[in-house]
């Protein structure tokens, strides 16, 4: 883990290492980063005028350029906070990555049905609620039952981003959504409570409360505070993974947005990964079949 995020002279952030290194761990061929950002370039696509941070631009050819050096093969882009309800950021990521890259979008939930099919088109293949009050300002959960209802037609999923000590009030609205869904970064649990903590006890209660929750086993630079190697982290997810091997998805996470004190080594990140999953047929089940299966059924 390093420090260097840098702020340049109109504010924005560099919350990603500019010198990841090369992981030891050689994902098996066809692996996708599941759950990757792109920002602007801000000069084609500014940002929100509600966006929570300003970061610096992270574009689609610096992705790919991670993507490549990383040895994976494919990237689901995931609208972040800071773009809104715009996706054209994410859209022209996707567009650029010669079919290698597909996406998650936000939308405004009163988005027509046309819209709907121009995402489609472009290569989103979910939606995101983001519940973290830090980053938006409301998620009004009826609209969102209303516009996840909208999706079904199209074969999309909902994504979902919440912290644990909320997970409790968002049984019944994830109980309702009429499409699967996927929790990012598991809900934040609190991982250094360990595997059977109560944090990871009540993900798997909602886990197990319907055949098509998935989680993306995510983001050990922002769960463990201890650093890399990420021991807590890896304690507590490695039984997670065996739990559920058909429900799982990983992710870089890159560029990190919010990371900026703690930015963390991409090459680290990947190496958590035959340590979660410890066998092959589990690495190939989250890094190929898994993420394949919903962002590229087709
Ligand atoms: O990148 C992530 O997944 C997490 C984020 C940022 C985010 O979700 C967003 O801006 O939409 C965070 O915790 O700040």
């Amino acid at each position: 883990m390093s420090t260097d995020g840098v702020t340049d002279s109109s504010g924005r952030v560099r919350s990603w290492t500019l010198t990841p290194s090369t992981p030891r761990f050689v994902p098996p061929p066809g692996a996708v980063d599941a759950h990757c950002h792109v920002f602007g370039p801000a000069a084609d696509f500014p940002f929100s005028a509600k966006a929570k941070y300003q970061p610096q631009d992270a574009t689609p050819e610096m992705l790919f350029a991670l993507r490549d050096k990383l040895g994976f093969a494919r990237n689901v882009i995931v609208q972040a906070s800071c773009h809104g309800t715009d996706n054209a950021a994410t859209l022209n990521g996707i567009a650029k990555s010669n079919g290698l890259a597909r996406g998650v979008a936000v939308v405004d939930p009163a988005i027509p049905d046309a819209d709907l099919d121009a995402l489609h088109a472009g290569g989103i293949r979910g939606i995101r609620f983001n519940f973290l009050k830090r980053l938006v300002d409301d998620a009004p959960k009826d609209r969102f039952l209303e516009v996840a209802q909208r999706i079904v037609r199209l074969g999309w999923h909902v994504v979902i981003y919440f912290e644990a000590d909320i997970l409790e009030e968002m049984r019944p609205f994830i109980a309702a959504l009429p499409v699967p869904v996927v929790i990012d970064h598991m809900g934040r649990p609190d991982v250094t409570q360990g595997p059977d903590g109560a944090d990871m006890a009540a993900l798997r209660t909602l886990i197990d409360s319907r055949p098509d929750i998935w989680v993306k086993v995510t983001c050990p630079d922002r769960l463990d505070a201890g650093g890399a190697p990420y021991e807590d982290f890896v304690t507590a997810v490695r039984p997670l993974v065996e739990a559920y091997p058909d429900r799982i998805l990983w992710g870089t996470d890159w560029p990190h947005p919010n990371m900026e004190t703690r930015i963390p080594d991409d090459g680290a990140l990947v190496d958590v990964i035959p340590r979660i999953a410890v066998t092959e047929e589990l690495q190939h089940k989250l890094l190929v079949d898994n993420p394949m299966r919903l962002y590229w059924p087709d």
